[in-house]
């Protein structure tokens, strides 16, 4: 792939068509602003859609009614378990969505509610080391650190699991503003640097260069970031680099971690038919038509490696994301009315929810999901990241 051309890949965006169709919208003030909600609010009208902006603060039946609601509720969902304001916002959503099973939400709850755990999305990537082998697709080691447990047996785990140093170490909270800081680990000992529930991951060198592959239902791109650059293989004496991740890979983004040896020879871009298949895989695992998935390709190997996987990301560099989001919208749209069936599912037709055969935990049932519950477990990490940040 050509890392300067940004193409969009899927069928064509024209022709977009809704009338008599109506949108609601719920986005956070700073998505609203980053996404320019208002010019795609603009967009669509010329395109004969109405898209509302939903006030949560107020009952929902009355602003509708809704066709679809656009959302990144991951804000709310990871506030409302410190927060009783915004457990109230949730129930209010909750309960017309409750009152209004044909309305489809973009993505469905339970989908969306897997990426806010990184335990749960750290599995779905492991799975992508056999199911997407053919194409050289995996995901670095990884390990679940819960609370409690203690110094000894997370180094003794690490070795048990294949890790190499260096590790980074990432909240078990995948999103909102405390599940950005992270920290690079050199040795066993500065294992005790970490706050669980997190995730510890082998840091694979990859030339400080990331691939944002940004996902809008059937259509997806791959846009070039700066990412962290390479570090010596194996054990060593150097302190943990605690960092910001939003700091290091967005268009933007110069600091110590990301710059680049000027002698270090580029490794080669992903290919177009291995991220095309990485797509297609991803959609059907998490039954989701809004994401973004973060690779990298190892410096050694050439494996494209799979990092992260996020929720309504910020879609910037993708050519044409309006319309591929109104797009997406008419088809799902158009769908639900041929089936005339009470789906909330906001993804295409090959789709097939795995969260339940994948959650593996027997407490986390499909239902918990869908009301949230189990993001109890998330609260003492939001409030550690609370303390140690000082708010
Ligand atoms: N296993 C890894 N090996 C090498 N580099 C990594 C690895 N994991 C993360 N990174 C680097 O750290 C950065 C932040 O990691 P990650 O993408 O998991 O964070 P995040 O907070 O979830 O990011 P986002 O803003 O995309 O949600 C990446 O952009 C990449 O530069
Ligand atoms: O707005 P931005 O462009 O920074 O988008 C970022 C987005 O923030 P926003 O959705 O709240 O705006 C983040 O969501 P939260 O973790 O904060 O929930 C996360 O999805 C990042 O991966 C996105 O960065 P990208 O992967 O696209 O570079
Ligand atoms: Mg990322
Ligand atoms: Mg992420």
């Amino acid at each position: 792939m050509d890392r300067q051309s940004v193409r969009v890949c899927g069928p064509s965006a024209a022709g977009v068509r809704m009338s008599g169709r109506r949108v609601g919208c719920w986005l956070s003030d700073k998505k609203r602003r980053r996404m320019n909600l208002d010019a795609f609010i603009r967009f669509c009208a010329d395109h004969g859609v109405e898209v509302v902006k939903i006030d949560l603060t107020q009952p929902l039946g009355p602003q509708g009614p809704f066709d679809i609601i656009l959302h990144k509720l991951s804000d709310v969902i990871v506030e409302a378990e410190h927060d009783s304001q915004s457990q109230q916002l949730l129930d209010n959503f909750q309960s017309y969505v409750s009152a209004h099973p044909d309305t489809v939400l973009l993505d469905p709850l339970p989908a969306m509610a897997k990426l806010l755990d990184r335990f749960v999305s750290c599995r779905i990537m492991s799975q992508l080391n056999s199911s997407l082998r053919d194409w050289r697709i995996c995901s670095p080691p990884c390990l679940e650190v819960h609370s409690g447990n203690d110094l000894s047996s997370i180094q003794q785990a690490v070795i048990r699991q294949g890790l190499t140093f260096p590790l980074i170490c990432k909240t078990r909270v995948a999103h909102g503003s405390y599940s950005h800081e992270m920290c690079l680990l050199f040795s066993a000992a500065s294992l005790a640097d970490i706050h669980p529930p997190c995730v510890l991951q082998s840091f694979v060198n990859h030339g400080a260069v990331l691939y944002k592959v940004f996902v809008v239902g059937d259509k997806h791109c791959c846009v070039e970031r700066p990412s962290i650059k390479n570090f010596p293989s194996g054990p060593c004496d150097r302190k943990t680099i605690f960092f910001n991740s939003q700091k290091v890979s967005k268009p933007e983004s110069n600091s110590d971690l990301t710059s680049v040896d000027e002698h270090m020879v580029d490794p080669p871009s992903p290919s177009s038919d291995a991220v095309a298949a990485l797509v297609k895989e991803l959609r059907a695992q998490l039954g989701m038509a809004l994401f973004g998935v973060d690779v990298i390709i190892n410096i050694g190997t050439h494996a494209l490696t799979v990092i992260d996987i996020n929720i309504f990301p910020g879609y910037e560099g993708m050519p044409q994301f309006f319309s591929s989001l109104l797009s997406h919208i008419q088809s799902v749209l158009d769908k639900h009315a041929a089936a005339g069936s009470h789906t909330t599912s906001g993804s295409s037709e090959e789709t097939v929810d795995k969260s339940a055969k994948l959650a593996e935990k027997p407490e986390v049932t499909l239902l918990d999901l869908v009301s949230c519950k189990y993001i109890t477990s998330f609260c003492h990490t939001i409030n550690q990241a609370k303390d140690k940040l000082n708010v």
